[in-house]
Formats: C-alpha cells, sequence, structure tokens
C-alpha cells in the first residue's frame, strides 16, 4: 500500500497546473497518503529539493497560472545514472510513488523510473495538446483563450490600416493551437506542419483576399517552427495589397488564471492519479477521452499516432 507520494511539474509550464497539484495532494491527504513536492521539475528530484505539502499549501492556487512548484528541463535526466540519483532521494524519504504533471518528455523520464521501481503517473500539462492519448491536455485550453484575445486585437488594427498580420503561435510541432484558434477567430490562412507551408502560395492566396475578396484585413495564424515571419511579413508587403506586420505571441501564450474547463480537467485528472497509485498501477499516463477519464500505458501513449485533423481543417476551409 503507498504510503507516501511525490508530485513534480516538468517541461513548460502550463495554466492548470497548480489545479492538478492541488487536487493531487487533497486526494491523497484524504486517502490518508502523505504528499511531498519536488521542486524544479527533475532537477529538484535529483538534488533533492523536496518539501511535504499540506492541504493550506495547495490553498488559493487553483486560479493561479504557472506552478508553485516550478518547473524545469534537465536534459541529463535521460543519464540512468541521474535517474539513480532522483530515486535514491525518493527513497530516503520513503517516498514510494511520484505523480508527474508534464509533456512527453517528462513522461519519458516517468517512464524510466517506473521501470527502476518507482510508479509514477503522467499528468498532460503542456499547452501544445501535443500527448495523444488525450483530447485535451491541461492549458489547452487557457493558451487558446490566450490566443483568440490577441487574434481578435490584432484584426481591430489590421482592420483599419489595411494590414496583414502573420500571428505566431506555440505548439512546438503541434498545429492545435494555431487550427483552433484560426477557427474561433475566423482566421484567414492557419499554417501548421500538418498544412505545410507554399510561400508563394501563400502570397498568391492572400493577394486574392485582398483584390477578389476586398477584404479590409487578412490574419495568418502559423505554428512556430516554420518560418521567420518577420521575413515572411516583409514579403507581405512586397508582394500584396496588405502590409505585413509580424506578431509571435510567445510566452504570453503559457500565462494566465487557467479557464474554468482547464480547473476541471486538471482536479479530475489529479483525482485519477491518486487512485491509480492507491491500487498499485504506474507507468500509466491520464487523459479524456469522449469526456470520460482514461489512464493509458506511457508507452503506448508516447508511439500513438497524431489524431487526423482533416476535418476540423476541411471545416476551415469551408468557413474562409
Ligand atoms: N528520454 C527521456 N528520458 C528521461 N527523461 C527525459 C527524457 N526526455 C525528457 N526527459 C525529461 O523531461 C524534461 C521535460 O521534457 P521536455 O523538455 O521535452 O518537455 P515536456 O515534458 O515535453 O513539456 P513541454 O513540451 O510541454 O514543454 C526534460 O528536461 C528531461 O528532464
Ligand atoms: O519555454 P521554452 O523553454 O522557451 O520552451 C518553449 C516551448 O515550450 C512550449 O511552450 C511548451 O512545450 C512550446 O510550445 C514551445 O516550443
Ligand atoms: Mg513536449
Amino acid at each position: 500500500m503507498v504510503k507516501r507520494i511525490g508530485i513534480l511539474t516538468s517541461g513548460g509550464d502550463a495554466p492548470g497546473m497548480n489545479a492538478a497539484i492541488r487536487a493531487v495532494t487533497r486526494v491523497a491527504l484524504k486517502s490518508g497518503v502523505e504528499v511531498y513536492g519536488i521542486y524544479d521539475g527533475y532537477r529538484g528530484l535529483v538534488e533533492g529539493y523536496i518539501e511535504p505539502l499540506t492541504r493550506n499549501d495547495v490553498g488559493d492556487i487553483i486560479d493561479r497560472g504557472g506552478t508553485i512548484l516550478g518547473s524545469a528541463r534537465l536534459p541529463e535526466f535521460k543519464d540512468p545514472a541521474v535517474q539513480e540519483k532522483g530515486i535514491m532521494q525518493l527513497r530516503k524519504r520513503e517516498i514510494d510513488a511520484l505523480v508527474v504533471i508534464g509533456g512527453d518528455g517528462s513522461y519519458r523520464g516517468a517512464l524510466a523510473l517506473t521501470n527502476q521501481g518507482i510508479n509514477c503517473i503522467g499528468l498532460p500539462g503542456t499547452i501544445d495538446n501535443d500527448i495523444t492519448c488525450t483530447d485535451s491536455t491541461i492549458g489547452f485550453d487557457t493558451a487558446l483563450s490566450t490566443v483568440v484575445e490577441a487574434v481578435d486585437k490584432l484584426r481591430d488594427t489590421s482592420s483599419s490600416h489595411h494590414r496583414c498580420s502573420v500571428v505566431e503561435v506555440m505548439g512546438n510541432h503541434c498545429g492545435d493551437l494555431a487550427l483552433w484558434s484560426g477557427i474561433a477567430c475566423g482566421a484567414e490562412i492557419v499554417i501548421t506542419a500538418q498544412t505545410g507551408f507554399e510561400e508563394t502560395e501563400v502570397l498568391e492566396r492572400l493577394k486574392e483576399f485582398d483584390v477578389v475578396k476586398k477584404k479590409r484585413h487578412a490574419i495568418v495564424v502559423i505554428s512556430e517552427k516554420i518560418t521567420d515571419v518577420d521575413a515572411f511579413a516583409k514579403k507581405v508587403s512586397l508582394n500584396t495589397g496588405f502590409s505585413g506586420r509580424a506578431t509571435v505571441l510567445g510566452h504570453v501564450q503559457r500565462g494566465g488564471s487557467p479557464t474554468p474547463i482547464d480547473r476541471v480537467l486538471a482536479s479530475r485528472m489529479g483525482e485519477k492519479a491518486v487512485d491509480l497509485l492507491l491500487a498499485g498501477i504506474g507507468g500509466q499516463c491520464v487523459g479524456i477521452k469522449d469526456n470520460q477519464i482514461i489512464a493509458v500505458p506511457i508507452e503506448e501513449a508516447l508511439d500513438m499516432p497524431r489524431a487526423s485533423r482533416k476535418r476540423l481543417q476541411d471545416l476551415f476551409d469551408r468557413l474562409v
């Protein structure tokens, strides 16, 4: 029977991580399990930056963005010798299981620990929505709201000045933030790793929005890591009737108070993580499918091909 669990947040932070920390802590404490907060992700695990969490420690945080535990990226954690140091820190404190809130990279660390005898459960805390086994990750809905609010504002000023706003959004290699916000904002063009990027074709389409459709503005939402948006905006100015402006939304997308949807999702997922650990289960990650909270082996989750977004992309095309 598990007596003491640890919890850490790892990788890029995401709004709703605090709600998950709160849920895990409170559900565990109510089940008679002690909870230890591990600070700064796997770095804190390896260095022993670990403190007990009480019910009050996780009070007043459900509405707060970021993570009270701090997060970090520690590439060295791929090394089994470094993992061993983390395991020693847990054994010293008789912590026998762990909840890891993070993205796919963090899940790989959780899997490695599970394979060495520390049961870990992964919760999908990332704005990228790039964990295939779940319809939504914790933080995606909030980041999407942030993007939508920003793009709506850019549309106002773009319209006034007959401009094309090229808006770069995060997502790592996942185009969900771009596609969802493109639909929600009525963007003219969405570019993701899945759509591909043919510069001359995009410029031709922009000319058509200007000359044929007589649009006062054009919004191009583009996923990060595809092209240099400043250089592309200059080409828009040179080759179309719009004057181009690039906006990189950047880390503003990672902050802010989580939406109610993210708070509830995080609470439901946190509860599931504790229930799995209480049942002696590790090496799984929690997801939501068709509004049901599920658990999938981490290995399977990491191997799943990304779900096709063709239907949503087709919808976007029909709405333009
Ligand atoms: N193969 C691996 N084995 C062990 N640990 C890993 C592995 N890959 C990543 N990690 C650990 O997980 C941390 C977070 O991974 P990563 O930077 O990929 O972010 P993430 O969890 O995918 O979140 P996000 O992509 O949302 O920022 C890494 O810094 C490293 O400490
Ligand atoms: O905060 P950092 O380390 O610059 O990482 C940025 C990356 O993290 C994320 O915000 C979350 O994975 C990605 O969208 C982005 O590519
Ligand atoms: Mg990732």
